[in-house]
């Protein structure tokens, strides 16, 4: 898969927060085989993180994706965006600016606006958005040239509240790299991503919150990759009558 000229190899991309410690993040990560992680730069100093947080994250060795979780306006994003490129020394950016604080549903507007100013500063603008044509062809005039549309609110792990708009967005942008981002709660809604055509999945809550990270990471992995084979595959209609698997010709002679 290619992410703004770069080649990645894993369809999974892993966020980095709320894990029970650093270690069972970093486990969790190498586990998943991920190549790419979200970082914010406004996280909070929890999970005995601290300064160590930092150090830990470049000694994974995998690519960072700075994202503006927790920013409310364009402006704010802006800036956060701005300051990320500061301290991780990378034009990417997942630019969220967050319109309501119930579902944490992006604010669309303020999101446009934000991904047309970073992208004439020369960012590459991974935009969390809803599943909306029109706002995806808006992201797509401002600069952007990868969409990531919500599987359902962050940290609901719901799943994929609308298989529908998913598979329209599929069909509408062919060429464009979909990442679907947020709301999957387990495999099974990750494979279902990959098998609607998505080209990778984001998610940190069902991974850092499982019972066991690092096997979740791995799993996640797992159902990713079957998800984008069966896509690949072409899997058959389904049918609204049953068919016989073992077709039959004439009749069977027991005499
Ligand atoms: C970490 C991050 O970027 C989240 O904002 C992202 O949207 C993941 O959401 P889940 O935690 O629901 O997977």
């Amino acid at each position: 898969m290619q992410l703004y000229g770069e080649e990645i190899g894993s369809r999974l991309l892993l966020g980095t927060a709320q894990y029970p410690s650093p270690q069972i993040l970093a486990e969790a990560v190498k586990a998943s085989g991920t190549e790419i992680i979200t970082v914010s730069l406004r996280r909070e100093g929890v999970d005995g993180a601290g300064t160590g947080f930092w150090q830990l994250i470049k000694e994974l060795g995998v690519k960072v994706l700075p994202n503006t979780a927790g920013c409310h306006t364009a402006k704010e994003a802006v800036t956060t965006a701005q300051m990320a490129r500061e301290v991780f020394g990378t034009n990417w950016i997942k630019l969220e600016v967050i319109g309501h604080s119930d579902n944490l549903q992006p604010d669309v507007f303020g999101l446009v606006e934000a991904a047309r100013v970073l992208s004439d500063e020369g960012f590459q603008v991974f935009p969390y958005t809803t599943d909306d044509l029109v706002v995806g062809e808006k992201l797509l005039e401002a600069g952007c040239e990868v969409l990531m549309p919500w599987g359902a609110p962050i940290g609901s792990g719901q799943g994929l509240r609308n298989p529908d708009a998913l598979r329209a967005m599929r069909a509408h942008f062919p060429n464009v790299p979909l990442i679907v981002d947020a709301g999957i709660g387990r495999p099974s809604d990750a494979c279902m991503a990959m098998e609607l055509g998505m080209d990778a999945v984001l998610l940190n809550t069902a991974v850092a919150k499982a019972g066991d990270p690092a096997l979740m990471g791995a799993a996640m992995a797992q159902a990713i990759k079957a998800g984008r084979q069966g896509f690949a595959a072409q899997m058959m209609e389904r049918r609204d009558m049953a068919v016989p698997s073992t077709p039959i010709l004439g009749m069977a002679v027991f005499d």
